[in-house]
């Protein structure tokens, strides 16, 4: 609802739905209703626009874009109703001013804003354009550039950037609805004309053709796929070569293709999947809503090779006082360096700098070797080497030196959480907390529940991803919990194709253009192959440990590829090492080009092997890969390793590069249609009677059975959940 009031002159306006003021029909229906009460009182001279508890709005209600009446349609003739008030209309902007709730703003004729408040058009990060005019507006008061820049990131801009741009008339760090009504006692009987945004002129560049031409090729490289910023882009460049009614109709219609994409409904799922992960529940009933966390007032990280660097790095930037701990001076020293380099780089990027990082103070980041300076600490993070004993033994010691109630980390990426709780002697406070590389900039926590982790300890965790401004997403414990487990049949499946007649190239080229940041390969050379390796001498599937006599494609009754691990024996262990499934500059470049030594490698491996090769299609790679991972989701779900689809979604798009405008693997299998996914799982499933991974899992046939139900109700389906979380 909108809350009409008159004090003196100047009519209030405030936008009243908690917790962001949401645009729904409802508020905007009594929006409308306020500006006509407002315009047909001759006592109100003056109008001004707020919203209830310190926040103007976060937009057109989300929600409500699946409903049929599709309410955000009807908000840009309420922003032109603003616009046309003949009484001057003044925005009091506090907390946030998004999407539908600056368009609003932007029809007002002037805007005053709360220096802490932030603005933004985030609409393309849903998939949509801002459709209330807001296209055709923005640039008309802040420039083409910087109008582009805001649309197609969709990025926040703090209120001080928005005064430089002009986006708002003043800033001020008291109370900002005084400040408005005494700007709308001020602006009474001056004449609106030049206020009002539709009238404006586009503020001319010297060379908008050409700067139009690069920054669409930019919007491009930057999208890869993602339909909504090159229809931003194209709104924006209608502003600039249009009459105003005319981008506004060119506006409509690029926000109708939008509207039918499909992408806006996967985006939209993505945003809801992140928020709903927050609400973290355990078989035992302790919840988000009951379970308290403890406070991190001080953190050690154990191990500071590639992953512990990044951690230390995340936990200095979220200004958590921490001890960085080595178990000799030489990787203390050469750890401490790479810290210091990637803490120089971060406080190049922020305001502040390195003050505002504070690295250099010992009391805030302390390197040691000393086991014993973890006495103090409310949480430890393990990140050493992937090996058990290594872990147990680490374990073993913490739960002897830390204080009671410390909350002991792995950041393992498979191991079994309740074996490395086994070393201590408080399993309830042990906990996986699984960063993806690099850890500073990764935006997944995966977090990881043993059997005896207590609630405190799982509140504490997701607190400390809060911390991190990370999504911490709780899982079960099983190997590879869910990111990995889910992984493993994928790039089985790509190893499998190449074993079949495809290459890496072709591979990767099919994923990438589906919209993954790297193909399987690519992302195998990056990660490093030697890890897997590691991880597969320690299962017994390779190296020494391997009996004799196995078949060399075969591995307890089920197929098996080697080819990774005779890259392995070759030293072609990725990026690294210059060479792995690509050939790159040097070692550690990063420019994989095709190796024709991997490619006659094949032939000769395909040929020893008697493999017939075939042409494998890009259908089959795309189905072969993604549908795998998929089917093991569906098991993870049956399983109750996650605790919805929404969970296996988050984890992807923000750990594993899931395209987002593509919803998550478990969304796109709803769009795919669960019938269609099963029938091709079962015919690539005969042809590769030995995959596991290709035979369709129970709940995925149960769901069919069902009638393919919305991904919604899937869980409603498990009947007697036999949780492991
Ligand atoms: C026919 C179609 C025509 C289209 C016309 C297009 C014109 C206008 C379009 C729009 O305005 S689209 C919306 C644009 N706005 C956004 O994308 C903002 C989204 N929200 C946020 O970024 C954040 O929520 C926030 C506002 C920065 C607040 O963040 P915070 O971390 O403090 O809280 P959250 O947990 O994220 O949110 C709290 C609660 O509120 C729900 N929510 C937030 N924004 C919206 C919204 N715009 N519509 C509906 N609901 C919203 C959010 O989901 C949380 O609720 P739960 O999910 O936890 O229940």
């Amino acid at each position: 609802m909108a809350h009409y009031a008159r004090g003196s002159a100047v009519a209030v306006i405030r936008l009243c739905n908690p917790p962001v003021n949401a645009l729904s029909l409802a508020v905007l229906q009594a929006l409308e209703d306020g500006l006509k009460k407002a315009d047909a009182d001759p006592s109100v001279k003056a109008v001004m626009i707020c919203g209830e508890n310190g926040k103007f709005s976060a937009g057109a209600d989300i929600r409500g874009f699946s409903s049929p009446e599709r309410h955000g349609g009807a908000l840009g003739p309420i922003v032109s109703l603003i616009e046309s008030s003949e009484k001057p209309v003044v925005a009091a902007i506090e907390g946030v001013a998004l999407g539908g709730g600056l368009e609003v703003a932007l029809g007002c004729h002037y805007r005053i804003a709360h220096m802490k408040a932030q603005m933004g058009l985030p609409e393309v990060t849903i998939g949509l354009l801002p459709g209330a005019e807001g296209t055709q507006r923005l640039p008309r008061l802040i420039g083409v550039p910087a109008a582009l820049d805001m649309i197609t990131t969709g990025k926040h801009i703090p209120a001080t950037e928005a005064l430089k741009l002009g986006l708002v008339d003043e800033i001020v760090e008291e109370n900002t609805i005084e400040a408005a009504i005494r700007l709308a006692n001020k602006v009474i009987g001056q004449p609106l004309g030049p206020r009002r945004l539709s009238l404006k002129p586009i503020p001319r560049l010297p060379n908008m053709e050409a700067f139009l031409r690069e920054a669409l090729v930019r919007v491009k490289q930057q999208a890869r796929g993602w339909l909504a910023p090159e229809l931003c882009f194209q709104a924006v460049r209608a502003a600039a070569e249009r009459p105003f009614a005319a981008g506004v109709r060119r506006e409509r219609e690029l926000l109708q293709v939008l509207l039918t994409s499909g992408q806006a409904r996967a985006l939209q799922h993505a945003f809801f999947a992140e928020r709903a992960v927050r609400r973290w529940a355990a078989p035992s009933g302790a919840s988000w809503s009951s379970a308290a966390p403890q406070p991190v007032r001080k953190a050690a990280v154990v191990g500071l090779g590639t992953m512990g660097r990044g951690i230390v790095t995340s936990l200095v930037k979220a200004n958590i006082p921490l001890v960085a701990l080595e178990q000799n001076l030489e990787y203390l020293n050469k750890g401490r360096k790479a810290v210091m380099l990637l803490l120089e780089r971060e406080a190049m990027k922020m305001e502040g700098g390195a003050q505002t990082l504070d690295f250099h103070n010992p009391a805030r980041l302390h390197f040691t070797v000393d086991f014993d300076l973890l006495r103090d600490v409310d949480l430890v993070i393990e990140a050493v080497f992937e090996n058990m004993a290594l872990k147990k033994e680490i374990f073993h010691k913490l739960s002897k030196i830390c204080k009671p109630g410390a909350l002991l980390c792995t950041n393992t990426s498979a191991l079994n959480i309740d074996e490395i709780a086994s070393a201590t002697s408080c399993p309830q406070q042990v906990i996986g907390t699984h960063f993806f590389s690099p850890a500073h900039v990764m935006r997944l926590l995966e977090i990881i529940r043993g059997r005896h982790t207590s609630p405190t300890a799982i509140a504490t965790a997701m607190q400390l991803a809060k911390a991190l401004k990370k999504v911490g997403v709780v899982v079960g414990n099983c190997f590879g919990f869910v990111g990995n487990r889910m992984m493993f049949p994928y790039v089985q499946q790509a190893v499998f194709l190449l074993e079949e007649g495809s290459r890496p190239e072709a591979v990767d080229q099919v994923l990438e253009d589906f919209g993954f940041k790297l193909g399987p390969f690519r992302m195998s050379d990056l990660a490093g192959l030697d890890v897997g390796w590691r991880s597969r001498k320690d299962q017994g599937l390779t190296g020494p440990s391997l009996p004799s006599g196995t078949p060399a494609r075969q591995r307890h009754g089920q197929r098996y590829s080697p080819l990774p691990d005779l890259l392995c024996e070759q030293g072609r262990f990725g990026q690294k090492t210059g060479k792995g499934w690509y050939q790159y500059e040097q070692a550690g470049g990063r420019t994989a080009t095709p190796d024709p030594w991997l490619h006659s490698f094949l032939s000769h491996y395909r040929d020893t092997h008697h493999i017939k090769t075939r042409f494998i299609d890009q259908e089959e790679i795309l189905e072969r890969c993604l549908f795998s991972l998929i089917n093991e989701g569906f098991a993870i779900l049956a399983e109750g390793i996650a605790s919805g689809p929404e969970h296996l979604d988050v984890i992807y798009i923000n750990g594993y590069g899931w395209p987002k405008h593509r919803g998550g693997p478990m969304f796109y299998a709803s769009t795919v249609g669960l019938p269609r996914v099963l029938a091709k799982l079962q015919k690539y499933s005969e042809v590769h009677p030995d995959v596991p991974g290709l035979r369709p899992s129970a709940f995925l046939k149960k769901l069919v059975a069902a009638g393919n139900p919305p991904i919604k109700e899937w869980m409603s389906y498990l009947s007697q959940q036999s949780s492991k979380l």
